[in-house]
């Protein structure tokens, strides 16, 4: 093991600590942050996910509200839950947990989020902005990303990263974000010729492929940082996209699975849901 590991349930407990501060600090002025979570259907991983991002809102101070559909629900009734909180006053926030049963239209739903409750920051108008580097609601993984890259005090300026995935809640946003903090970054992906030959030439890699145990040692520079997106469960363990085990000795920074970028997505949500309360005023 040469890789020092990049502690995200640390940090996040930290940034959570801050975060209960400024949600005292609001509560000065009568404002307590609200974050409405839907969950459609029965799916066991959405629902540890939105059990994790409810207990990190109580234990923050967030007032959270789960609003539990079945997966029979019609994208009609559906656009109608998000037009109603769009209009509470007490919702800062609503996040639609992914995925949705197929038979409703993913993008009419991220759509119909008012684009200053939308703390997921998956809204066409907050990507954009994003894209432009305009102050808004940033996605949270990525964001997550490049809090724990700051925070180690990783140089980003003319760094050459590789993002691995090109999902629209990953791999897209995260290689922006990076070229926001002028990185040089190419985008890799399931159709790549020679993968390996483009993940070598990384000094950041970020890999969000969906797949476990996808990067090994031969995949990697020596030295190079490596985060891992991936979220995987092998026979019932939790494992990232790459094999921790063979990496580990490769690399020079290196992110866990579990304990790594997941602590962090969790803490970002809280903070775009505490910055949308402050909105307010
Ligand atoms: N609208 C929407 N927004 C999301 O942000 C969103 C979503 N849908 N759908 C599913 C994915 C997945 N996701 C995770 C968040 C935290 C952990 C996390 O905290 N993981 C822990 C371990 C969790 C465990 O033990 O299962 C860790 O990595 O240490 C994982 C995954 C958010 N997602």
């Amino acid at each position: 093991m040469s890789a020092v590991l990049l502690n995200g349930k640390e940090l996040a407990a930290k940034k959570r600590e801050q975060l209960k501060k400024d949600v005292e600090e609001l509560s000065t002025k009568g404002i307590t942050p609200g974050l409405a979570v839907i969950l459609v259907g029965e799916d066991p991983a959405s629902k540890t996910y939105v059990g994790a991002k409810q207990k990190a809102c109580e234990q923050a101070g967030i007032h959270s509200v789960l609003i539990k559909k079945p997966d029979t629900i019609s994208e009609e009734e559906l656009l109608a839950e998000i037009d109603r909180l769009n209009k509470d006053e007490m919702i800062d926030g609503i996040l639609v947990q992914l995925p949705i049963p197929k038979h409703i239209s993913e993008q009419a739903v991220i759509e119909r989020i008012a684009p200053n409750k939308d703390v997921d920051g998956f809204h066409p108008i907050n990507i954009g902005k994003m894209m432009t580097g305009e102050d808004t609601f940033l996605p949270c993984t990525p964001h997550g990303v490049l809090v724990m890259l700051k925070e180690a005090a990783i140089e980003l300026e003319g760094k050459h990263v590789v993002v691995v995935g090109r999902s629209n809640i990953v791999g897209k946003p995260v290689g922006q974000l990076l070229l926001n903090e002028n990185a040089t970054v190419t985008y890799t992906h399931s159709r790549t010729k020679d993968l390996r030959a483009m993940t070598k030439q990384a000094d950041i890699l970020i890999v969000a492929i969906g797949k476990a145990n996808f990067i090994s040692a031969e995949d990697v520079k020596p030295g190079a940082v490596v985060v891992d997106v991936g979220i995987n469960r092998v026979d019932g363990k939790l494992c990232g996209d790459v094999d921790f085990e063979s990496v580990k000795d490769t690399a020079s920074y290196l992110t866990p699975v579990p304990g790594g970028v997941g602590p962090m997505t969790i803490t970002m949500l809280l903070e775009n849901t505490v910055q949308s309360a402050r909105n307010r005023q």
